[in-house]
């Protein structure tokens, strides 16, 4: 199997040639686990959590200079303005509190629409408009806004362009984020590696489509958007739905290959997760549970099915527990009974005030505040902002790969030429040999405005692709 991009030893090429910042990484790692490298997707067997992945100090040992990312929050709300005129502020989030370190893969998980992707947003610095929080979100103890190249943003919905492939749409953003020192086949390389790693090594070649033209699936346009944001292994990277549209073998290799990168490069991952398999959830060091806007239950995943049996809700056999979790907790459908071993069954809204009450008790919130205090201390230097590509370099490629979308759009390009092409000949025959007498120059200022006219008017054509540009220009890590 091909090894991956921080394959360090028995790779062809190291992680410390490829990133200089990541060198020191790479010299910590335990010989076990650098000399391994992360096994490919395709069909090779990873070791579930307690041999894989194990807990972060036994892979990364930060030193004083770099720590890793510790980020902590606590007592954080987020309102949001109701949407009547004049409306009262609706509660998104009340009072979270929970912390992240690196090597460490926490997970969000919760009812649909319990404010997953808002926490996540609320720790990741990207709140929209109209939207106030409130809490202290905190980095190694202090507030710092990470520089470019720290953290990366995987969105629910993933916004490349149609018209490249997977290997192209990778290698451009390759070329936009790596140093600019770096050698272009180096870039390749890293590229290829990653794609490998998410098991996209088949659909290489293949255009990633719209809604127009059909191409790769939609977990594979999620496993192409993870391979974007990890080209530059992140210090901190937040996940929304890492896993939504894959098949349970995808979730798990993707999301083992998440958490072995973490824990061997100190990475800190924060994660939103929906549904996972009993496998996937093995691979969760954290566990973040909430249930309309509250916490239900932070602490260690191995530790959560236990809080559930203490709090009266054990889960029933054979039953996976975080299929259980979300289940106690899921008020949306009023006629849901859930399971309690106390003597009456309850409803979900019940369960949902027992355990929220449970979880305030010493034995599991002074825990996570102990744990946070811990955190505040580890200080550390900032965080520097990672080479990037020059100027030049991002003018040429953005420009490259523009042309490259254009072309391959018939209807941004070659519908366009063809309408150019007749609005040219019906000019041409009407205005043909004018002559030069005064009448003419009447004629001459006419073919004028109607050319000036008709090309502003085609350029609004350009629009769509223009949006489309722009939304992939947003979604990229900003300088
Ligand atoms: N800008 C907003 N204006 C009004 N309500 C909002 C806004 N953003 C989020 N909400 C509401 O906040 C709640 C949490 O939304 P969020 O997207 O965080 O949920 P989620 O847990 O990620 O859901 P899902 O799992 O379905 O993606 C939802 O009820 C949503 O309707």
């Amino acid at each position: 199997a091909r090894t991956g991009s921080g394959g360090g030893g028995g790779a062809g090429w190291s992680l410390g040639r490829i990133f200089p910042w990541a060198s020191a990484w790479q010299r910590r790692a335990p010989a076990g686990v650098d000399g391994r490298g992360p096994a490919g997707f395709d069909g090779v067997e990873v070791a579930p959590r307690t041999a894989a992945v194990a807990p972060a100090p036994a892979r990364w040992a930060g030193t004083d200079e770099d720590p890793g990312v510790f980020l902590t929050w606590e007592d954080v709300c987020v309102m949001v303005a109701g949407a009547a005129y004049g409306a009262q502020p609706v509660s998104i989030l009340s009072g979270i509190t929970g912390h992240a370190g690196p090597g460490e893969v926490l997970a969000i998980m919760g009812p649909s629409g319990c404010g997953k992707t808002t926490l996540l947003d609320t720790l990741a610095g990207r709140l929209g408009p109209g939207i106030t929080e409130t809490g202290s979100i905190l980095i190694n103890g202090r507030r710092e806004k990470l520089a470019f190249g720290t953290s990366a943003y995987v969105t629910q919905d993933s916004v490349l362009m149609s018209t490249m492939s997977v290997r192209e749409a990778i290698y451009y953003s390759a070329q936009l984020q790596l140093p600019g020192t770096m050698p272009a086949a180096e870039k390749r390389a890293h590229a290829d590696a990653v794609i490998r790693e998410m098991g996209l090594g088949d659909a290489m070649d293949t255009r990633i489509g719209g809604r127009m033209t059909k191409g790769i699936s939609g977990g594979q346009r999620k496993r192409v958007t993870i391979c974007v944001e990890m080209l530059t292994r992140p210090r901190l990277l937040f996940l929304d739905e890492p896993t939504s549209g894959l098949d349970s073998a995808a979730s798990y290799h993707v999301m083992s290959h998440i958490a072995r990168v973490a824990a061997r490069e100190g990475m800190t991952v924060v994660a939103a997760v929906h549904q996972p398999c009993g496998d996937v959830f093995d691979l969760f060091h954290r566990l973040c549970l909430l249930a309309y806007g509250r916490t239900i239950f932070f602490g260690p995943a191995s530790g959560a099915t236990q809080f559930f049996t203490e709090s009266g809700f054990p889960c029933p056999p054979l039953r996976n527990p975080s299929d259980h979790f979300l289940r106690t907790i899921n008020k949306d459908f009023d006629e849901e009974i859930v399971e309690s071993s106390k003597a009456r069954r309850k409803t979900a809204a019940e369960a949902i005030e027992i355990l929220t009450d449970a979880y305030q008790s010493p034995a599991y919130s002074e825990k996570t505040m102990d744990r946070i205090a811990e955190m505040k201390g580890i200080g550390g230097a900032p965080f520097r902002k990672r080479e990037q590509a020059s100027f030049s370099t991002k003018l040429f490629v953005l420009t490259r790969r523009s042309f490259v979308n254009m072309h391959r759009d018939i209807g941004y390009y070659w519908m366009r030429l063809g309408v150019y092409l007749g609005i040219g000949i019906c000019l041409g025959t009407i205005f043909y040999q004018v002559g030069h007498s005064y009448s003419s120059i009447q004629a001459r200022c006419e073919v004028i405005m109607y050319t000036t006219a008709l090309l502003t008017f085609m350029a609004i054509g350009g629009f769509p692709s223009f949006v489309e540009d722009v939304k992939v220009a947003f979604s990229l890590p900003s300088d």
